[in-house]
């Protein structure tokens, strides 16, 4: 009897043990967890633990609260998941509150907090305009160099631009004092080749002199191919002679007016574009042909593409030199064979919604190498580079690129006022295909847009009359920044100021884009084009040539459609991306935006704008007196003699009263 007993009681023991190391176990996945659970962790919990949900399952032990939890856990492990997660993001933001108060000196917002914190295996934080993305760059830095002791040199951040990178420089580096090298993609890429002592970069005007040898020495030669370029543009010889006599004109090809000279431009652009995606013509194909055109425009042309394309590689590998594609292509080849450049535990991305194929195969091949965690930032409505090979669907669907992912949002703008979101949010989200965000502001701003229509020849009364009401609101001290659709529209606006023999009412530097208004000389104002302006702020805003032509804003020059073939997927809907692009103008803007329009033709987009709420829009006078007065908005100025000192001022006197001192 006392034999059964004892063993009896040594088995209770055992179960009683196994029971408790079950319990135990189960109890340190239920409490808050010391680190972000991501997916691929999720996946390696539910095997983990599938013993003890057997365990428990088996032996229905479900009268304790945390094993009844930790059953419903297993049912739904992402459900599971996600609620530990809320778990540890309440605790972080807790202890690290003091941190998140002052990242340089501002007070994060609890959006940009939680983009912080969060810390799954890919993360896409999609924010809008001067919603304080470079902040939260910055903040995700020092929270993981600061509290969770990461090495600064694992953590790769990367930008677009040098001007981004040395922002984000600036910011990480001088200000939080995180020693961390922030890189563009091809300073990465130059980086790694030369660990691995990969070859120089070979002149920028080498593809287009291979292109014009290949048109003028190497094509005649094939009469196929050469009759083939002949079709694409157009023009089929009408007999043999005719056919010889132009391949040979083709080796004296001086001018640009030679037929073949746009063909050669074409195709400098289009395989500068296909490097850029990281592809061959290998991988194109031509759309199938009809019954009507047996061969497509883009079949002839890519049959006359191979040879061109080798060509190019084959003198870059002769030269030992690669062009600026190679420095991104090469470089993730070689991260795939050799390895990353080091241990990275973060890749951060910035201006994310410009990423190119090419670039995100760097990304991918680093972090196939090392496991590391992906944050990339971006503003799907800010996309305007497509035209230089940015592939939106990179970023439209981070998913299925990057993998299962966390989705965060930063709405909050910190320049704009609500008026201009308002506004500005409409405009964009015309386009269906734009991700939805609603973005929110504590400024207010009674109708920050304002439109000035004039006649012919008033541009630049336009343009001052733009610059007096802004100085009239605000004062000289406040930044100006005028922009245009193309460099030139500055020179359309101020025809004289290249015309050194006159007085200059304005001043324009070209190099350094500085415009000087000789009025009123300390106001700071820049001109840039909208594209040079992304990433950047001004107190107020001018954007010029707004008119409804082929160099109008919207630019409504079409690419060629053979360029189809290597750009991302072409839009639905209407001039997207030059919405997007005047998105982007008004967005710059602290205070107020103008936008100056001829009365005749002016741009669909500012017809567009002109109908919705707090939009001003008023005309410039015709004949001499155009500027209108900025106060009351109905008289307009003239000059004004008291006691022998002259100045200008309304002509509602004593109605308005307003008056411009020191302007004569
Ligand atoms: N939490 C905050 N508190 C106060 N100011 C902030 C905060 N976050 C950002 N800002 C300010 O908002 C402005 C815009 O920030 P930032 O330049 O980082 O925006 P952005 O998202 O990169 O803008 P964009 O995409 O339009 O270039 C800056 O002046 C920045 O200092």
């Amino acid at each position: 009897m006392f034999i059964v007993l004892a063993k009896f009681w040594q088995k209770y023991r055992r179960q009683r043990l196994v029971y408790q190391a079950h319990l135990r176990k189960i109890r340190r996945l239920l409490d808050v967890p010391s680190e972000y659970i991501t997916r691929p962790a999720t996946q390696k919990l539910a095997v983990e633990y599938a013993p003890s949900q057997k365990y428990f399952q088996r032996r229905r032990l479900i009268f304790r609260w945390s094993i009844r939890c930790f059953l419903r856990y297993m049912a739904d492990f992402d459900r599971g998941s996600a609620r530990l997660n809320q778990k540890f993001l309440r605790r972080e933001l807790k202890t690290h509150r003091k941190l998140f108060d002052n990242i340089a000196g501002k007070s994060l917002d609890s959006q940009q907090r939680r983009a912080i914190v969060t810390d799954e295996h890919s993360n896409l934080i999609l924010a809008g305009a001067g919603s304080g993305k470079t902040l939260t760059i910055a903040g995700k830095v020092q929270y993981l160099a600061r509290t969770k002791g990461i090495d600064p040199q694992k953590i790769l951040v990367l930008s677009f631009t040098r001007k981004a990178v040395q922002e984000l420089q600036e910011r990480i580096v001088n200000k939080l004092g995180v020693n961390i090298q922030v890189w563009t993609f091809h300073q990465l890429g130059l980086r790694i080749l030369r660990q691995h002592g990969r070859p120089s970069l070979a002149e920028e005007s080498l593809l287009s002199q291979i292109v014009r040898n290949y048109f003028a020495q190497v094509l005649p030669q094939n009469s196929a191919s050469f009759l083939n370029a002949l079709r694409l543009i157009g023009s089929t010889p009408r007999d043999t002679a005719e056919l010889t006599r132009l391949q040979k004109q083709a080796a004296d090809w001086q001018s640009a007016d030679w037929p073949l000279a746009k063909l050669a431009q074409l195709s400098c652009t289009f395989l500068n574009l296909l490097k850029s995606s990281g592809r061959t013509p290998a991988d194109l194909t031509a759309p199938p042909a009809s019954a009507d055109a047996p061969k497509s425009r883009a079949a002839l042309f890519l049959e006359i593409l191979p040879p061109l394309f080798e060509l190019y590689q084959a003198t870059l590998t002769a030269q030992n030199k690669i062009d600026f594609h190679d420095m991104i292509n090469l470089a993730a080849q070689l991260v795939r064979e050799r390895g990353s450049p080091a241990p990275y535990q973060y890749i951060i991305v910035d201006e994310y919604q410009d990423i190119s194929l090419s670039r995100f195969q760097l990304i991918k091949a680093i972090r196939e190498k090392t496991s590391a965690k992906l944050i990339c930032v971006g503003d799907d409505w800010q996309s305007i580079y497509r035209f230089a090979g940015s592939e939106i669907s990179l970023f439209t669907d981070f998913q299925r690129q990057a993998g299962q992912a966390a989705l965060l949002r930063i709405e909050r703008t910190y320049r704009n006022s609500q008026n201009l979101i308002n506004i500005a949010a409409r405009f964009i989200q015309a386009n269906p295909a734009q991700l939805k965000k609603k973005l929110y502001s504590r400024q207010r701003i009674r109708q920050p847009l304002r439109v000035i229509k004039y006649a012919k020849g008033q541009e630049r009364s336009a343009l001052e009359q733009a610059i007096l009401n802004i100085i009239e609101e605000y004062g000289e001290q406040k930044s100006l920044l005028i922009l245009g659709r193309h460099y030139r529209d500055i020179q359309e606006f101020l025809p004289d100021c290249r015309d050194k023999s006159r007085y200059q009412l304005f001043q324009f530097n070209a190099a350094s884009g500085e415009v000087i208004y000789a009025r009123r000389p300390k106001l700071k104002i820049n001109y840039l084009t909208a594209h040079k302006a992304k990433g950047l702020e001004a107190d107020n805003v001018i954007v010029l040539n707004l008119s409804e032509r082929a160099l109008g804003f919207p630019n409504q020059i079409t690419d060629d459609p053979l360029l189809s073939l290597v750009l991302a997927k072409a839009e639905g809907f209407p001039l997207a991306e030059e919405r997007r692009l005047f998105y982007v103008a008004i967005t710059r803007t602290r205070h107020t935006v103008y936008l100056l329009a001829p009365r005749q033709k002016p741009s669909c987009f500012v017809t567009e704008c002109a109908a919705y709420r707090d939009v001003r829009v008023s005309e410039l006078a015709r004949g001499d007196k155009p500027l209108i007065c900025p106060r009351c908005q109905t008289g307009h100025l003239t000059i004004f003699t008291r006691r022998g000192h002259q100045f200008w001022g309304c002509e509602n006197q004593p109605w308005c009263g307003y008056k411009l001192v020191n302007y004569l």
